[in-house]
């Protein structure tokens, strides 16, 4: 879309391509030199000369393969991973949540998602002498959940050396640029501006919390069901590959049973407060709410559960890390792990989500 007035044509030709319309690299590009001789009525030579300009400035210039795995190298400062800051976790992942790839947080409605989103935030924002990307950060809150309040207390409570000085607090808050789409068209076009933003701004980070609450209300029953995001997940994947960004997005939970399938737990039909005294009544038949398609596509899975009133952060799906679940809970400060060395998780233990026995978790299913 570049203008045809940029490009540095001779004005005499410049002049001819204006008076015939032909206002971007865009409308020129998309002519034959043959039908560009007849609309603006000039020689082959001067078309020729018009149409290698209009390349020449439009085209990014060619590159080497050695330096574009040059310039990867160079980019991947931290070793290619954002720090989560939970020393166990970082371990576990060989560094933190990797660039270039999709890590998923699945979990009850309750459990911490955007809790760790906000602190995962903060740490791609926090200057780099800091363990930060000193980058901004684009956060797509789909159900108005992101808190700018809570990610101050996180950030006080967290980093106290940086959010004490005058002026940071507001600083590293408006790096998080928040994006509410309210459908999914909406998100549809927001992700089409996050591509130019992530390519033209010092964008080091996306978040998504949620997706599956996108399709809540457009899910259809049956086999069809997981196409509604299809065109999405290759979008954020080939964004996430061709900007390095990490990636990061929530998941909630459905009941397992076949036949249920529109019982996600985030809809509001059916609500119901999950208290401490009736806690065992629930079995923990949950699953991630978007399916297969979704779960193959991501890089690393991160399941947050809840066991006898003790919340778990289980390294489901992995490339390199060991099946490990570390305790953790949610403080001022937002996640903290209770220990760093995690427990190794047996067979299919580690892709089950569990929902018992944490009365602050929310259970909107109608399994009793
Ligand atoms: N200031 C705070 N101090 C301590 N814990 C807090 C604080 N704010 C929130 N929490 C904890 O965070 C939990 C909510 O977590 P969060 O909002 O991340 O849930 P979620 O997994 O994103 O749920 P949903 O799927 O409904 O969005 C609460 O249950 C509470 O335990």
């Amino acid at each position: 879309n570049k203008l045809i007035t940029e490009i540095g044509l001779p004005k005499s030709i410049g002049h001819i391509f204006a008076a015939r319309n032909i206002i971007t690299a865009k409308d020129a590009l998309s002519l034959t030199e043959f039908e560009l001789m007849e609309l603006l009525d000039v020689g082959l030579e001067q078309v020729k000369f018009a149409v290698a300009l209009i390349s020449e400035v439009t085209s990014p210039p060619y590159q080497t393969v050695q330096s574009l795995l040059e310039q990867r190298v160079q980019n991947e400062y931290l070793m290619g991973h954002l720090p989560t800051h939970l020393k166990g976790l970082d371990a576990a992942l060989c560094g933190g949540l990797p660039f270039g790839a999709l890590t998923e947080l699945v979990g009850p409605s309750g459990i911490g998602k955007t809790q760790f989103c906000l602190k995962i935030s903060l740490l791609a924002a926090l200057p780099s002498c800091y363990g930060g990307l000193d980058g901004h950060v684009i956060y797509i809150d789909v159900e108005s959940k992101f808190s700018s309040r809570r990610l101050i207390e996180i950030g006080i409570n967290s980093f106290p050396e940086i959010f004490c000085l005058e002026g940071m607090a507001k600083e590293m808050a408006g790096r998080i640029t928040v994006l509410r789409p309210g459908s999914l068209t909406e998100f549809t076009e927001s992700l089409q501006k996050v591509k130019v933003s992530v390519l033209q701004h010092q964008v080091k980070l996306l978040i998504i919390d949620s997706m599956a609450a996108l399709v809540s209300g457009e899910y259809e029953q049956g086999p069809q069901r997981q196409h509604p995001l299809g065109w999405h997940i290759s979008f954020i994947k080939s964004l996430a590959e061709f900007s390095r960004i990490p990636v990061l997005m929530t998941n909630q939970v459905r009941s397992r049973v076949a036949n249920q399938i529109s019982q996600y737990v985030f809809q509001a039909e059916s609500r119901e407060l999950m208290v401490e005294d009736n806690t065992e009544k629930f079995d923990s038949r949950l699953v991630a709410a978007l399916g297969i398609h979704w779960a193959h596509a991501v890089n690393v899975r991160l399941v947050l559960e809840s066991r006898s009133g003790q919340r778990f952060i289980k390294v489901a799906k992995s490339p390199m890390s060991p099946p490990l679940a570390f305790p953790f809970q949610v403080t001022s400060m937002g996640i903290v792990l209770l220990n760093d060395d995690g427990v190794e998780m047996e067979g299919s233990q580690i892709n089950a989500i569990d929902h018992q026995g944490h009365s602050d978790i929310i259970y909107h299913g109608d399994e009793r």
